[in-house]
């Protein structure tokens, strides 16, 4: 889809992105929307496209993605605002795209994702997946770090299905930290006034429980495919970055 709205699509709004790739306007760009049907109890996506307003240069480069993976604490949130920073790469994160839409107003999500969130369940990917591209196109940018997905096989199957032909997956970035440290990181994170209904202890044993059981498998399953650069999340932010910049600099970023 990407591809053939960039084949048609001017990049006059010039490509404000600062790093090369699509630069899609987001004004010509597909919106995926979501709806739940309650008759058959299933996730429906439509899709609309709105008239590309610009004709011009062609690009079929496709957006660049490097999956963020690993425990409820890691450090995945600090680590990718320094390789925003760094290295011109627009930060997605699954958790907050599904807090913005549980707060958004009139969203028929809302109750829905936050039961998930507070049992540290996962969100079907259908939600998922669609916030997650429909932030991607309006950004127009095109290097994402998306982060924390995908967090089972629900999320990978539905990402399969839905984006891993318009995108350039580089590799996944996992952050392995131990479990008393993760969990002592999310109870300062809420101690500091995170705001997050899930930085608790009650939640937190979920949210570890739903990590070893159903993402570990899935970084496991990359890790199988030669595709996972691992880092050591447990020294200091400053010192993980450190290796997290080795990693993008080697990979030509
Ligand atoms: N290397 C580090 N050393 C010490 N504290 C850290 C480190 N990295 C992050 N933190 C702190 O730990 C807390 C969790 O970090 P962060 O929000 O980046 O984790 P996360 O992996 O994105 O978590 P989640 O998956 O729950 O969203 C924050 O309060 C952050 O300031
Ligand atoms: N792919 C995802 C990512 C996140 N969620 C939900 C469930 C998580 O416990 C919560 C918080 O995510 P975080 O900010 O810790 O990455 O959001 C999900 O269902 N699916």
């Amino acid at each position: 889809m990407w591809r053939a709205l960039a084949r048609t699509t001017l990049r006059a709004v010039a490509n404000d992105c600062g790093s090369p790739g699509v630069g899609l306007a987001p004004s010509a760009l597909t919106q995926h929307q979501l709806r739940h049907s309650k008759a058959s109890n299933r996730f429906i996506t439509t899709t609309s496209t709105a008239p590309p307003h610009n004709i011009g240069i062609m690009s079929v480069e496709k957006p660049k993605i490097v999956f963020v993976l690993g425990g409820p604490g890691a450090g995945k949130g600090t680590q990718c605002s320094r390789i925003v920073d760094r290295f011109q790469f627009t930060h997605l994160s699954a958790g907050d795209l599904l807090r913005e839409e549980r707060s958004r107003e009139g969203s028929e999500f809302g109750n829905l994702i936050e039961d998930y969130i507070r049992n540290g369940k996962i969100v079907p990917v259908e939600v998922t997946c669609s916030l997650l591209e429909n932030a991607m196109k309006a950004s127009g940018k095109s290097r994402f770090l998306i982060d924390g997905f995908p967090r089972n096989q629900d999320n990978l199957d539905g990402w399969n299905r839905q984006m891993s032909e318009k995108v350039d997956f580089q590799f996944v970035l996992f952050f392995d930290c131990g479990e008393d440290v993760c969990v002592k990181r999310c109870l300062g994170r809420g101690q500091s006034g995170s705001g997050r209904t899930d930085d608790n202890l009650d939640s937190l044993k979920k949210r570890i429980s739903t990590y070893n059981n159903d993402s570990l498998p899935i970084i496991k399953f990359f890790e199988g495919a030669g595709q996972v650069k691992r880092i050591d999340a447990s020294p200091d932010a400053e010192e993980v970055f450190g290796e997290v910049e080795k990693i993008f600099v080697a990979s030509g970023f």
